[in-house]
């Protein structure tokens, strides 16, 4: 485990109803999971404080997805276990809610409202309750105005709002996030980055979140786990992300943070595509970045 993340101690889940909407805290622990003969993931520990935000780094193909569904209790690990304030994960649970990539998981022939309102009406709340709560979780990701329109006559970026409305309005205490950004365009993504920060941090809940995007990372987390190329992959590094929130991705720390994730992520993606066979010499792209003037690098967490 000496990439883990230590987590406080972890309550027991009977305390779930009072702290409704809070972090629970996620241990992931030991776990393998396998694809018949294909060795997805391997040997994944990581302890997640409730209220945390950890970001999910690695290359394309390693596992974060894979990690991210046994989480939500989609897919069952062959070894290990996962628990969610020490109750283990056996399948999809209400408290655990997962934003995907894309916004076609919303329901088209319902109205925004309806979207936000429908995991409250499927949990038996009164119909004062569910507008409430549509109410209180459109308010809070901006879009109160478009409660009576259908997602069909919104943007990318509205409906991905609509999606994490529709997915706090049932109160989890741990979020999970598959690339809900990826789709959008550099600029709506960069508000949706600003807004996640701020809703996060006004829902207290978990979030475990997973993108290929470096700065997203930074501007976000309060730690960012890489993993290692797959197959068989595994938690390369944890690196705490310790600055201030709002975050200035222009911060000398914040850069050298990025350098120090680049040349991390940069040497599994290289190994990874000379598993393919590709000539990785040649890929200026993925070279580290040297910049004498920013001083030492930032280490993961087992270096420090
Ligand atoms: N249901 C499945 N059956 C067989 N193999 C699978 C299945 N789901 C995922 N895999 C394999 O497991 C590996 C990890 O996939 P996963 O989608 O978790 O990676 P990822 O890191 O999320 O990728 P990306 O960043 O490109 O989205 C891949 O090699 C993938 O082909």
């Amino acid at each position: 485990m000496t990439n883990a993340i230590k987590a406080a101690t972890t309550p027991a889940r009977a305390e779930k109803t009072d702290r409704s909407g809070h972090g629970a805290a996620v241990r992931v622990d030991g776990v393998d999971i396998r694809f018949g003969s294909f060795h997805a993931v391997r040997d994944i520990s990581l302890d997640i404080a409730a209220g945390e935000f950890l970001c999910l780094l690695g290359p394309s193909g390693c596992g974060k997805s894979t990690l991210l569904s046994a989480l939500a209790g989609f897919v069952r690990p062959h070894q290990g276990s996962l628990t969610v304030d020490g109750t283990p994960v056996t399948g999809p649970d209400p408290e655990l809610g997962m934003v995907f990539q894309s916004s076609e998981a919303l329901f088209d022939w319902l109205t925004v409202r309806q979207n936000v309102a429908f995991g409250p009406r499927m949990r038996g709340r009164s119909r004062a309750e569910q507008a409430a709560l549509a109410d209180e979780y459109l308010g809070l990701v901006g879009l109160r105005h478009c409660a009576d329109r259908y997602p069909a006559q919104l943007s990318g970026g509205m409906r991905q709002r609509v999606q994490i409305a529709r997915v706090l309005a049932n109160k989890p205490q741990v979020v999970l996030m598959d690339e809900p950004f990826g789709a959008l365009d550099a600029q709506t993504r960069q508000v949706m980055q600003e807004e996640m920060a701020r809703i996060w941090q006004a829902s207290g809940c978990t979030v475990v979140f997973v993108t290929h995007d470096i700065d997203e990372a930074i501007l976000l987390a309060d730690r960012i786990a890489v993993m290692t190329a797959g197959p068989a992959a595994s938690v390369k590094s944890v690196y705490p992300v310790d600055l201030p929130r709002p975050r200035d991705e222009s911060d000398p720390a914040a850069l050298e943070l990025r350098r120090s994730l680049r040349q991390d992520i940069g040497e599994e993606v290289r190994k990874a595509l000379r598993d393919q066979g590709l000539d990785t010499e040649r890929d200026t792209e993925l070279a580290p970045e040297r910049s004498p003037e920013l001083g030492p690098e930032s280490g993961p967490e087992e270096e420090r």
